[in-house]
């Protein structure tokens, strides 16, 4: 329940858009029922007029007739034009409002999901939310409002036929989707957690090819992709069915209800209470009466995976980030790095590094080696502040990091790193990722240190030249060394290096790390890397081990 509070509240900007909508609707119905009683009434004036046993005048209900089929017409043009606009609105404000509570909990907070899923939540699941106007909100409150004014007319016509249509509508658009959502219960949320495992699979089968080829293993990976399309399918059948049967016993009881009408009102007729065309009028109104739930088996159906959607989108908002940006940041002094006596575990984990403590200025380049798991590139990630430290303090430019603002933080680091994103943009989109304001000029001062420089000037675009996904039309050396570029235009004091040549030829690696050793000149660097040509670049190196307390080291280099 709380999180369709949560979900109401979302749609309160737009509540006014909402509320026109269900007016609109509303008017359709009515002006639907109001269009058949009439009808009703009209042609069985007509058909006594032309036995003789009536005089009547017919341009006033002729007339009636036209303007509520055009009222009808044009109230649900509306209608579709402002619900749709209000769902898009919705959509719209969501997709962010999800993304600014996303960017606080990356990445540490992310971690835990795979690719595929947070693209499904951010996709899938969000745009799952256009029901929760579309399907949900609109045909309860429409039904409410349509359905209790038409019995209220009836009730001022005639109450036992009011209260049979009452119950009939009640049935109808209450009972019979109510029994129809027992039976769904599962299914909602069996295909919203279909739809995310086959995402999953789907992202790892074309993310992670190259790997599944490697080891023979794509077509198993394909095989899962099948296995979770056909229950996904299987789930989505077995709703579409069950949909199909409530839909028919729906009408059922609609036909029923019109039965029901008739017996009730014959006798009326023939106690000459009510006269033949009356009959006919209360009769098509009560059949047109049915329309006005027509729409609850759909939100009844919708309800579970939709809430399902809702859920996980606030799981996922609701995460705690792993850190939290201080309100009163403290401006940078001189560059320096200082790590006093730093020990860490990850969140439930026993401990990583243990009393770590290191110095360093401009000028200065420090190693971090040891056995794999040893915590090298946990150093890393605590000094770009994705974790705190369990105890002692890091702090750049002499501020604790915990006091600096996100943007001196980030600004301060530039990070080279062994798996490089790039994006499907032009190499100048990815460059200027790190200065939006660099000239071209400086662009090609950057990739002249990264030793890049002839090859894009040999591409017929040049800097204008475009990626593709994932940065698909570069080598790997070529894009390690545009991150190298980036990094230099970033112009930011301390430099990270994580295994920055790792995968690389000879040739390229030697590329690399000239651009690097020039990047470095009068920055600080922090090198994590197995590479000896790499850790020539270091003046000293710390060696990290996972059992024991870390080498102290002198308080500066
Ligand atoms: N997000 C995480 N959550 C929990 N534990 C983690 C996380 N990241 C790393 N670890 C654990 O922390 C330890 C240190 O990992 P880290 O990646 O820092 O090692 P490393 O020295 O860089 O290793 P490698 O040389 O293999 O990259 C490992 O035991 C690892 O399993």
């Amino acid at each position: 329940m709380s999180d369709l509070r949560r979900l109401l509240h979302l749609c309160r900007p737009f509540r006014w858009r909402i509320a026109f909508g269900v007016a609109l609707s509303v008017t359709v119905m009515l002006s639907n029922v109001a269009l058949m009683a009439v009808s009703g009434w009209f042609i069985t004036s007509m058909a006594l007029a032309g036995l003789g046993r009536l005089t009547l005048e017919f341009f006033t209900p002729a007339a009636a007739i036209r303007g509520l089929a055009l009222l009808r017409a044009g109230a649900r043009y509306l209608e579709r034009l402002v619900t749709h606009e209000a769902t898009l609105a919705l959509i719209a404000k969501l997709r962010p409002w999800l993304y600014t509570r996303l960017v606080p909990l990356a990445p540490a907070g992310l971690r835990g999901l795979r690719h595929g899923d947070l693209l499904a939540r951010l996709r899938g699941d969000v745009d799952a939310l256009e029901n929760v106007h579309l399907r949900l909100l609109g045909p309860v409150l429409s039904a409410l409002v349509a359905g209790g004014a038409v019995v209220l007319w009836l009730g001022l016509v005639w109450w036992p036929l009011a209260l049979w249509v009452a119950l009939g509508l009640c049935v109808a658009g209450g009972l019979v989707p109510l029994i129809q959502r027992a039976f769904l219960r599962q299914s909602g949320g069996r295909i919203t957690r279909a739809r995310a495992r086959l995402q999953a699979e789907s992202a790892d089968l074309t993310r992670g090819l190259a790997e599944l080829q490697v080891f023979g293993a794509v077509e198993r990976q394909v095989l899962l992709v099948q296995a979770c399309a056909a229950r996904m399918v299987a789930a989505q059948r077995r709703q579409a069915w069950l949909g199909a049967v409530f839909t028919a016993l729906g009408s059922l009881v609609g036909q029923g209800m019109v039965l029901g009408a008739l017996v009730l009102l014959i006798p009326q007729v023939s106690s000459h209470t009510l006269s033949g065309p009356e009959m006919a009028m209360l009769v098509l109104a009560v059949m047109a009466a049915m329309e006005t739930v027509a729409g609850l088996p759909a939100a009844v159906a919708h309800w579970d995976s939709t809430m399902a959607s809702a859920r996980r989108i606030f799981e996922l908002a609701d995460q705690p980030p792993e850190v939290l940006e201080t309100p009163h940041p403290r401006p940078p002094r001189a560059p320096e790095l200082v790590l006093d006596h730093v020990s860490f575990a990850y969140p439930g984990g026993p401990e990583v590094i243990r009393d770590l403590s290191l110095r360093l200025v401009p000028g200065q380049s420090l190693a971090l080696t040891g056995p794999s798991g040893a915590g090298k590139t946990t150093v890393l990630n605590l000094v770009q502040r994705f974790w705190d430290p369990s105890e002692g303090a890091i702090s750049l430019s002499g501020v604790d990091l915990r006091a600096l603002s996100d943007a001196d933080l980030r600004g301060g680091i530039a990070v080279v790193d062994q798996h490089v994103h790039l994006f499907n943009g032009t190499i100048a989109e990815n460059l200027r990722l790190a200065q939006p304001g660099a000239s071209d000029e400086a662009l090609w001062n950057a990739l002249d240190l990264a030793a890049l420089r002839a090859e894009v000037a040999a591409m017929p675009q040049g800097l204008a030249t475009r990626l593709g996904e994932l940065g698909a039309r570069l080598s790997g050396g070529q894009a390690r060394r545009l991150a190298v570029a980036r990094a230099a235009l970033q112009e930011a004091p301390l430099l990270l290096l994580d295994e920055p040549t790792e995968g690389l030829d000879r040739a390229t690696q030697a590329q690399v790390i000239a651009g690097l050793r020039q990047l470095g000149a009068g920055r600080m660097m922090l090198i994590v890397t197995h590479h000896p040509q790499v850790l020539a670049l270091a003046q000293k190196k710390i060696m990290l081990n996972p059992t024991a307390a870390c080498t102290p080291l002198p308080a500066s280099l």
